[in-house]
């Protein structure tokens, strides 16, 4: 099978098309010099030459708070972008995997959302990620929508890589802060790109949740980052009004899934498990 993943370089296309290789199907890169978002109608073109069965769409303008900034620029990249490959796709006769996210919530439950709660995005890009949805849903009959939770993961070098950051800040010796009323799923982009891979390869449809068990705040979040980095540095759990953000972001923004029971899988494994996991990958990469 060939799988075109947009956005590969980034953290969970990364790995994505890691997951893909590692099933024994055929991957297909996709970066920002294959198809520029900022030119929706220049997706036709990306689909004709590579002639995809499935892509898979991580490709988005991902800084929450650009997209708050510029309401504009969220919907061409997050909303228009995603009808123009849909269309594309289905003009083809070939099939879509929209990757969405964990925060098109209102963040009022304390309870994690499942697929079949009701999206009520509170921030520009939380919008811009469901229209995308809806625009999927509406061109695509045989779709897969896959919403993730908090990713992490990635090189050292992958410029979101959340642990780095924290293990760097830690370094600085500087005091430690980190919100203690926002809580969401963790979760390793490995594990995310292995089940949206599972899930692609059983032909699955409709909305999935995909993120590793728990729901933690942020602060218990960096502690548990710390703890498993061996790391001595202490957070001090503060108000989320302590981080200066263009963006409301939900406090609260866990998944879960109620359909592993369809599709024959088990939950993922928790955030801890994951990240303990991810930690001895990370600290191989980490010895010189
Ligand atoms: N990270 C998270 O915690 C969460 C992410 N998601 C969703 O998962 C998906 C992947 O997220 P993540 O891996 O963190 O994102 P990254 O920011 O790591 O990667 C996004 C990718 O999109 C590409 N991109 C951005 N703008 C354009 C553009 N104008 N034209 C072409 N390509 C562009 C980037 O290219 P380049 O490398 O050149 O910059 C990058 O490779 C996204 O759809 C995001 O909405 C959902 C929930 C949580
Ligand atoms: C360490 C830390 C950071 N922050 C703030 C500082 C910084 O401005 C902001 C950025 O961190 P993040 O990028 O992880 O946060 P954020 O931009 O909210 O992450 C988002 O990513 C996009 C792609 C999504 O899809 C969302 O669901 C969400 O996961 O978070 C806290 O509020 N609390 C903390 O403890």
């Amino acid at each position: 099978m060939r799988i075109l993943i947009t956005g590969a370089a980034g953290l969970l296309g990364n790995e994505l098309v890691q997951s893909v290789q590692a099933k024994g199907w055929e991957s297909i890169a996709a970066s920002r010099v294959d198809w520029d978002l900022a030119k929706p109608e220049e997706a036709a073109y990306l689909i004709g030459k590579y002639k995809p069965d499935v892509t898979v769409h991580c490709a988005a303008e991902t800084n929450v708070d650009k997209c708050e900034l510029e309401p504009d620029w969220a919907k061409l990249i997050n909303e228009d972008a995603t009808a123009a490959l849909a269309a594309a796709i289905q003009a083809a006769g070939s099939r879509l995997v929209y990757i969405s996210s964990c925060g098109i919530f209102s963040g009022d439950s304390r309870v994690s959302y499942l697929e079949t709660d009701i999206p009520k995005p509170r921030t520009i890009y939380a919008a811009s990620k469901y229209h995308g949805e809806l625009r999927v849903q509406e061109t695509n009959p045989d779709f897969l929508v896959c919403r993730v939770g908090w990713l992490f993961g990635g090189s050292l070098t992958q410029k979101k890589n959340f642990v780095e950051a924290r293990r760097k800040e830690a370094l600085t010796g500087k005091p430690m802060m980190s919100a203690n009323d926002k809580w969401g799923s963790p979760t390793w982009a490995k594990h995310a790109a292995d089940r949206i891979v599972d899930l692609i390869d059983i032909s699955a449809g409709g909305v999935a949740h995909v993120a590793n068990a728990g729901v933690v705040s942020r602060h218990e979040y960096v502690c548990g980052i710390l703890a498993a980095l061996n790391s001595t540095a202490t957070v001090q759990a503060v108000d989320s009004s302590n981080f200066k953000r263009a963006a409301p972001v939900p406090d609260f923004e866990a998944i879960s899934s109620v359909r592993n029971k369809d599709w024959g899988m088990s939950p993922l494994p928790s955030w801890q498990e994951a990240l303990a996991d991810y930690v001895k990958i990370y600290a191989a990469i980490k010895t010189p």
